[in-house]
């Protein structure tokens, strides 16, 4: 069989038309590059993110992306430990992303402004915070596993904020890897429509071992050969050749080409046009820029996915990928303006004109020298040093101190951070993930309690006590949490009551392994950490009131509120919020009418700081449930008849009656326990789907749901679609022959039945299973496991 190998053999001097030779720019160290940083206007903005399964290649991908910018000197490698992009020690040492840094470089007179991302699902979060303030994303995906359980998950993620997307298929050195059959996986698994921009050349006839594998690609929109020059390892030389009809891959780049503007055209108009009257009907006379503007269009419109391919590893295919996102992904002016909600529950759009300051902290990280630095987008106006800030979620005003560019680690201070980019500010003490900022003279914006749709946190599933080694320890292990815990809202620390421990919760059980590892080796703090523990919920089975009085001396003078507040439990999840409840961790909350009848009563109050404070304690109050102290959920609550006692009550006091209210009130309502309920995907092989059907079901409490091939052909959305996906057996690996498509295996399973579940299918499977689980809600147990957990945890 003829492979697209043989046209790397042939001489260059048989091309007939054009031949370029690009080379890597100088490297441009940070200050070069940061003289130049204001040059770059918003529409030569990109805010860009990478997002994949874990392992698929990201960290290695974006350390090329910063060599090539000339940002690093020499490429990083995680295989040694000495990347730029993961620079904590815990990352180093497991080879894996957990913060998302985010670092800026140039790239054909462009702005990136790049963040690297997590794979692991118990880093869910930190994607999530990327992923609300990126404008474009770069899914990548590893050529030889295809679409995996957590690149479906990101994909979702990135859809939820209608993120436009290229993707990148990765590896495609590797034994296996097979590129038609991702791009395939990508249309099937990810119900998106991908467009095939790039082919793979892969050269195995060679002698020379240097020469071997993913040498090349096909520009399909070009129609050019980009080649890297094997004596250049570094991946830094590339030949752009125009393609010949003599040349063996012809065929196959002419189909690929006549399915891209077949496939623009059932999307874009424009292109029609060009395809009729400048190309007169013919697939290879459609100007590239046109093409180019086409899938620009459809790209940024969410219609489809410009696929490319290379091995990052190799130093292969990252180039192109640059150019990929300066073409194709959009500029802060091609999104959406932002949405803000207001305390009236009303909302309104912000766009990028507006000339007042509106910015959205998306993550806080402490650094040892320099204090908290909160990462922010301004999303409208300017932010210069110096200004004083209120931020309308904690509703404190913060004065900014400097403003930072990130280099990853390495940094560069700036006078000021326009609307539609993201910077770091440097000197805000209180500001934490997800706040609003705006400018502190903005009355509007204070008054009327304006905030940008802040960031899903998902529930955690484990805990664990932290120890501090002896008395003299506490005080630091407490800071370096609560550290811990503004850069990272998916922690969660508390005391508990009767044991007096300091305990934190978080994602899963990586997560909470690194918090112990950040604690020792970042905060350098003494202590240690207890069992794993699940973290339940609680819930109530019937409905109750309760009175609650505060009346308490703080610091000299007497602090006084009363309240009733009312609880019962929610029966159906799905029920409509009534106006005026506001929805938080599943359960509904009202503060509609009481601070109306307490400023009538007090004019001195505001009453959007009594209905702040009597929010959060109703938060309070449903942090702590009655049973084992883990927070309540699937509750209505209500808090009303407020009675203030002039200036005997203040804001505090007002929280602490409430949330005694809460607690008094579920006491009397037959509280319960619920335990986390896992969504399980297991991908094994046929012959194992019987045994793991059976553990699942049998030991594991779970549900079956169901089976699905990981290639399944009823795909509904894109049924009648035509997706262009080049065969694989033109590439050369053996092991495509023998590929079958995994069985899914869909399940409901208590988390607690999933502990040792990685090792159990493991030796069912012969290490060829692999799995992965979100929490997907919190299902009753019965009263003998309720029983035996409430005595396990109490030590009984
Ligand atoms: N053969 C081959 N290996 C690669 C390629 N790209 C990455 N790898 C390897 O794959 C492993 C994972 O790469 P990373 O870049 O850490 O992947 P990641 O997606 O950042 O992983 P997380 O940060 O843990 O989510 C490393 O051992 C890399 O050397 C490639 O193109 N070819």
């Amino acid at each position: 069989m003829l492979k697209f190998a043989t046209v790397l053999l042939k001489p260059v001097s048989l091309v007939p038309t054009r031949s370029t030779t690009l080379r890597r720019t100088l490297p441009r160290q940070f200050k070069t590059y940061a003289t130049n940083a204001k040059d770059f206007t918003i529409p030569k903005t990109r805010n860009i993110g990478i997002i994949a399964h874990i392992d698929a290649g990201k960290t290695t991908t974006s350390e090329r992306m910063l060599y090539y910018a000339g940002v690093t000197k020499r490429i990083g490698d995680i295989d040694d430990g000495d990347t730029v992009m993961d620079y904590l020690a815990a990352e180093r040492e497991r080879g894996i992303t957990i913060n998302s840094a985010a670092i800026t470089f140039g790239w054909q007179g462009h702005r990136i402004n790049l963040i690297d991302t997590p794979g692991h699902v118990d880093f869910t979060m930190e994607v999530e915070r990327a992923v609300r303030v990126l404008d474009g994303a770069v899914t990548i995906l590893d050529g030889v596993a295809g679409v995996e359980a957590q690149t479906e998950t990101v994909w979702k993620q990135a859809s939820r904020y209608d993120i436009p997307r290229i993707a990148f298929i990765n590896k495609l050195d590797r034994t296996g890897a097979a590129f038609g059959r991702t791009v395939k996986e990508i249309w099937k698994k990810l119900r998106t429509r991908p467009l095939v921009i790039q082919l793979p050349i892969m050269n195995e006839e060679s002698m020379d071992e240097r020469h071997k594998g993913l040498r090349a690609l096909v520009d399909v929109v070009t129609m050019e050969t980009v080649q890297w020059d094997p004596s250049h390892t570094d991946g830094s030389i590339i030949t752009r050749t125009a393609l010949h009809p003599d040349q063996s891959v012809y065929a196959e780049a002419v189909k690929a080409r006549t399915a891209l503007v077949e496939a623009l055209a059932e999307m874009d108009d424009a292109i029609v046009d060009v395809f009729f009257e400048a190309a007169e009907g013919d697939h290879l006379l459609v100007p590239a820029h046109d093409l180019k503007a086409a899938i620009r269009r459809v790209t940024l419109s969410n219609k489809a996915v410009p696929v490319l391919c290379g091995a990052s590893f190799k130093n292969l295919g990252v180039q192109p990928l640059l150019n990929a996102v300066i073409d194709y992904l959009p500029s802060p002016l091609d999104r959406p303006d932002a949405l803000a909600t207001y305390s009236s529950a009303k909302t309104s759009l912000i766009p990028l004109s507006d000339a007042k300051l509106c910015a959205l902290a998306f993550k806080v990280v402490h650094d040892a020298r320099r204090g908290p630095m909160v990462y922010v987008k301004v999303y409208s106006g300017k932010l210069n040093t110096r200004m004083t800030l209120f931020n309308t979620t904690t509703r404190l005003k913060e004065r900014v101190n400097k403003l930072l560019q990130m280099y990853a680690k390495d940094v560069e201070e700036i006078p000021t951070i326009d609307a539609g980019n993201i910077g770091v500010i440097v000197g805000l003490k209180d500001t934490r993930t997800g706040d609003t900022l705006v400018q502190s003279n903005d009355t509007h914006a204070i008054k009327s309690g304006l905030q940008l749709s802040n960031i899903e946190i998902p529930s955690p599933a484990f805990f664990s006590a932290v120890e501090p080694a002896s008395v003299s320890d506490e005080e630091a292990v407490e800071t370096a949490l609560k550290n811990l815990v503004r850069e990272d809202p998916s922690l969660k620390v508390w005391t508990d009551e009767e044991s007096g421990q300091l305990l934190v919760s978080g994602m899963g059980e990586l997560h909470l392994e690194i918090v112990k590892d950040r604690l020792v080796n970042d905060f350098k703090v003494k202590a240690d950490m207890g069992k794993m523990r699940i973290s339940y919920r609680e819930t109530c089975q019937a409905s109750s009131e309760a009175r609650a009085e505060y009346d308490k001396e703080v610091m000299g003078k007497r602090a006084r509120a009363a309240c009733r507040v009312e609880i019962s439990p929610i029966e159906q999840e799905e029920q409509t919020l009534e106006e005026g409840w506001i929805l938080n961790s599943g359960n509904q909350l009202s503060v509609a009418d009481i601070s109306q009848d307490a400023s009538e009563k007090d004019p001195q109050m505001n009453p959007e700081d009594i209905k702040q404070a009597v929010q959060n304690g109703l938060l309070g109050g449903l942090a702590r449930g009655a049973v084992l102290g883990f927070p309540l959920t699937k509750l209505k609550v209500k808090a009303f008849d407020l009675e203030t006692f002039g200036p005997e009550t203040t804001l505090g006091a007002i929280s602490a009656c409430v949330s005694n209210g809460v607690f008094e009130a579920v006491k009397k309502a037959n509280p319960c326990l619920l335990e986390p309920m896992m969504e399980v995907y297991t991908e094994v092989n046929e012959n194992h789907i019987g045994s793991v059907v059976s553990n699942l079901s049998g030991t594991r409490r779970g549900h079956v749901i169901g089976l699905e091939s990981s290639m399944d052909d009823d795909n509904d959305v894109n049924d009648h679609v035509q997706v262009y996906a080049p065969p694989d057996s033109l590439l050369v690996s053996s092991d495509i022959e023998a590929y079958k498509p995994k069985q899914v295996i869909k399940a409901h399973v208590p988390l607690s039945s999933m502990l040792g579940y990685s090792s159990a299918l493991r030796s069912l499977t012969g290490g060829s299973g692999s799995f992965s689980m979100r929490v997907i809600g919190y299902g009753e147990m019965g009263k003998d496991r309720e029983r035996a957990v409430i005595s396990e945890m109490k030590g009984w």
